[in-house]
């Protein structure tokens, strides 16, 4: 019998918007539906790969470059190609681009495969209500992100106060009229909201009011900040650049909260598997920044390598401090008993 093709999910959304959170949210609770991942991160280490090992039915990771530029399509149907051979009886695959990716070029990559195992199957954009307001104003260009999307996520909705987020709302449904949007804290979704919704007719075919993805296109490509790839030159990641920290030596949590907390000039994000040799505490700590914003998830190793790894995001970073910096926050075996508090405080459910 010859199977329907497998729905291939885009989820993007700006740095720290909750990606991942909505990944893992899926990965746990779309129990009838086998989930593979396809999870691109800019930086050379994929902490995002890190953080969903060993929870979906098959992963492929594509780091060090984002993927709607860096990573050719080729490399992309051959990633998707190991997903859905029939060994894997996958139903349906999530692409979590990079905070970064331009999420018209990579439709345009999915849409472009000849693969007849896979079908496009929707953008989900994923909005941080608590920051989208600077960020619409820093990179204008978010707006026709939230234009492209079938189903957008605002989340973070605990960052906000009721007022404000219906202002966000509103201008959300203002810039997509078509698309439903949910609210969400740590992105709890209704799974089925995007795997049934893959059998609706995603924006590669006119829904009334919006745009086809073609019209999209066809109006970037009229625009002079079109380049000879044909699409924009105003993606992202032109502005943002990342750096990588690696140590198998634990970290001084007093030091590296300080870091976390007062970050180099120019960095957005920072996130990281860290260990701590502190009684009590040589948990594996998921550390995230976003914007300023600090939080810490704590669970047991699963038997990988008790070792530290971060990635520093931002725009006009001084890479040496940020690696100096790090340097500094290895534990040196100065005795610090609260130390530990520093992190601690941060720290959420998983
Ligand atoms: N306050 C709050 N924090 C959240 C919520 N959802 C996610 N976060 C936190 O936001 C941080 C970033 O979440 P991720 O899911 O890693 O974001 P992402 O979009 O995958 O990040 P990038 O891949 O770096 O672009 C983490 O610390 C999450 O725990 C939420 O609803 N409220």
């Amino acid at each position: 019998m010859t199977r329907a093709p497998i729905p291939v999910v885009i989820v993007a959304g700006f740095l720290g918007s909750g990606k991942t959170t909505l990944l893992n949210h899926l990965l746990r609770t779309a129990s009838g539906t086998r989930i593979g991942v396809l999870v691109n991160d800019f930086g050379a280490v994929n902490i995002d790969a890190m953080l969903i090992a060993g929870q979906a039915d098959g992963t492929v990771s594509l780091s060090n470059g984002c993927i709607c530029c860096s990573v050719d399509s080729d490399g992309v149907q051959a990633a998707l190609g190991r997903l859905v051979r029939p060994a894997a009886r996958i139903d349906a695959i999530v692409i979590e681009a990079s905070g970064i990716a331009e999420p018209r070029a990579l439709i345009r990559m999915v849409t472009g495969l000849t693969d007849p195992r896979i079908r496009y199957g929707g953008l989900v954009y994923v909005v941080d209500v608590g920051g989208i307001e600077n960020l619409r104003v820093r990179h204008p260009e978010i707006d026709r992100h939230i234009e492209i999307a079938d189903l957008i996520v605002l989340n973070k909705a605990d960052l906000v106060d009721v007022d404000t987020l219906a202002g966000i709302r509103a201008t959300i449904e203002r810039l997509n009229g078509t698309a439903p949007s949910v609210v969400t804290c740590d992105a709890v979704v209704d799974p089925e909201m995007l795997f049934d919704a893959s059998d609706r007719a995603v924006s590669t075919t006119p829904r009334s009011g919006q745009l086809t993805l073609d019209d999209l296109f066809a109006a970037c490509a009229g625009r002079d900040d079109v380049d000879h790839h044909d699409h924009p030159h105003t993606h992202l990641h032109d502005d943002y650049e990342s750096a990588d920290f690696e140590t198998d030596r634990p970290m001084n949590p007093r030091r590296l909260a300080a870091f976390l907390e007062r970050p180099p000039a120019g960095c957005y994000r920072i996130k990281g598997v860290v260990a701590f040799d502190v009684p009590g505490h040589r948990q594996k700590h998921i550390v995230h920044s976003v914007g300023g914003f600090v939080r810490v998830q704590r669970r047991a190793w699963a038997g990988e390598p008790r070792t530290t790894s971060i990635v520093v995001i931002g725009a006009g970073l001084d890479r040496a401090e940020v690696t100096e910096r790090l340097a500094a926050a290895v534990d040196d075996g100065t005795p610090d008993d609260h130390g530990i508090l520093r992190i601690t405080r941060y720290v959420t459910a998983p």
